[in-house]
């Protein structure tokens, strides 16, 4: 037969269009053996033995992390190798060998004083976050916060019930900060000038920590919920502020508030 003339029966721009598609019904599997990997100490084994371009075969990431279980190196190839194919890992090939490292996205989720997704990661993939997109439809149909269906009461109030999930959730919030926050520094000068700053919905006080070490003449004021103010470390200059900012808040010449939103709906 000749092959000249056969006829596409898509076009690229359909079979590019077919593969994300099917791309997408796998997409959940990403961020959930990220997590694994995260929480297991890959993501920090690899950053602290492998360095920035060696790598390390799966089964020496299961010796380093003195797991037993025999199957483990195969698991781990198979958990690495999706994340190598979503750019979070380098992979090398050494005959039947797979040899893992740090790729261009990972060094974001490795544990660093200079900021990290990777508990940002585990507070949204928590099962009790998960467990409440279920209620999607639910929603849409009958109304409701996806959170507030699943679980009796918002976010907010249930961390102040959950001890655990509060302290996920602050270490989220503040983790990435670092990545964002001193870039925004860099640039922005809306604060020069100002004596006092309120930083409402503050969390433990990781953004204004950061502006109180720029600006050394500002003083402020870290305004959140009380279970959320009870961990929030100290700073010279910084007063911590338990209160409901929907009743009131402090005064001061700057109000600054970052990622807060507040609804009754999903
Ligand atoms: C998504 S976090 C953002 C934290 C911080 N602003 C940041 O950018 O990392 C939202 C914060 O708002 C706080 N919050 C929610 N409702 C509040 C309320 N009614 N009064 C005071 N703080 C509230 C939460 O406790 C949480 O710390």
């Amino acid at each position: 037969m000749d092959t000249s003339e056969t006829q596409s029966i898509t076009t690229p721009a359909e079979d590019e269009e077919l593969v994300a598609a099917f791309e997408t019904c796998i997409l959940t599997a990403v961020p959930m053996v990220l997590r694994s990997a995260v929480e297991l100490g890959i993501i920090d084994l690899l950053a602290r033995e492998g360095g920035a371009s060696a790598q390390l075969s799966p089964s020496q990431i299961a010796a380093h992390l003195g797991i037993a279980n025999p199957d483990a190196p195969r698991t781990i190839n198979r958990m690495l190798r999706l994340l190598a194919s979503f750019s979070y890992l380098s992979c090398t090939l050494h005959g039947d060998q797979s040899l893992y490292g740090l790729g261009p996205k990972s060094k974001y989720f490795v544990s660093s004083e200079a900021g990290s997704f990777a508990p940002l990661l585990r507070f949204l993939q928590h099962k009790t976050l998960i467990n409440s997109w279920y209620g999607l439809q639910e929603a849409v149909k009958n109304g409701g916060g996806l959170f507030e269906n699943a679980n009796g009461t918002n976010i907010f109030e249930y961390a102040g019930k959950d001890p655990a999930l509060n302290t996920v959730f602050n270490n989220g919030m503040e983790s990435p900060t670092p990545l964002y926050m001193n870039k925004i520094l860099e640039s922005y000068r809306g604060f020069e000038g100002a004596k006092t700053i309120a930083d409402l919905g503050g969390g433990v006080g990781q953004n204004l920590r950061l502006i109180l070490d720029k600006f050394p003449n500002l003083r402020g004021i870290l305004y959140d919920l009380p279970h959320v103010i009870k961990d929030a470390p100290a700073h010279p200059r910084m007063e911590r502020v338990g209160g409901d900012l929907l009743k009131s808040v402090p005064k001061a010449d700057i109000l600054f508030m970052k990622v807060i939103f507040k609804s009754s709906h999903p």
